[in-house]
């Protein structure tokens, strides 16, 4: 099943074009990693895609409606005022979710339980990257759609992220992910150039 059909997407930014005739279909099971050099249009793309921003032409089809996906950009979207327990508390009342669970899977993404209860401001790069992350696990969408969400993420954290794409994937999930670099050996993604 195709939980995401692009057909002769043209992606916009301002009245620039940076992509034309972009097509992708995206298969319940894959993980699909979007790959290119600084500046070509990857968050664009990953925007468009996700229907943040308007495309200049082309068609974009989910298996069910947006409510399939779950957007992940790379700012992590975190209130640096508020700890990470309070920030997906707040989100989860925003989302209609009960936020029972978000201690634990705080501890899935195995942020310590001091950082859990400090703010933002003051974790590092990798502990906010874990915050962003648990968002996925709280929602449970089948489509992932994650600008350079290996940013920040130690080895640990590394074996951790293939750990919980591994098992969406196994599930009938599907993520369609962007970094600069090759992806690390434990995440086996087809690969797409731009
Ligand atoms: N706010 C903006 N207004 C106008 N142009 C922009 C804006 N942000 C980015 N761009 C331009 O759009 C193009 C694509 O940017 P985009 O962020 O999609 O690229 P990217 O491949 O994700 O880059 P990176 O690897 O550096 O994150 C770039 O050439 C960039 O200069």
């Amino acid at each position: 099943m195709s939980l995401l059909i692009a057909e002769h997407l043209c992606v916009l930014r301002g009245d620039r074009v940076l992509l034309k005739d972009f097509s992708l279909v995206l298969a319940a099971g894959e993980l699909l990693h979007l790959r290119g050099a600084n500046g070509v249009g990857k968050t664009s793309l990953l925007e468009t895609l996700a229907g943040l921003r308007s495309a200049g032409g082309g068609s974009l089809r989910y298996a069910r409606d947006e409510a399939a996906l779950h957007w992940l950009g790379h700012r992590n979207g975190l209130n640096l005022n508020l700890s990470p327990l309070e920030n997906l508390r707040f989100w989860c009342g925003l989302n209609g979710l009960s936020g029972e669970r978000v201690t634990a899977v705080l501890d899935q993404l195995q942020l310590p339980a001091r950082a859990q209860r400090r703010a933002c401001r003051s974790l590092s790069a990798g502990q906010k990257r874990r915050t962003a992350l648990a968002r996925l696990l709280l929602q449970e969408r089948p489509l992932w759609l994650l600008d350079e969400p290996l940013d920040g993420l130690d080895a640990a954290g590394l074996a951790l992220f293939a750990r919980l794409v591994a098992q969406h994937l196994a599930a009938q999930g599907a993520v369609l992910m962007t970094s600069h670099q090759p992806l690390p050996g434990a995440l086996r993604a087809r690969e797409l150039a731009l």
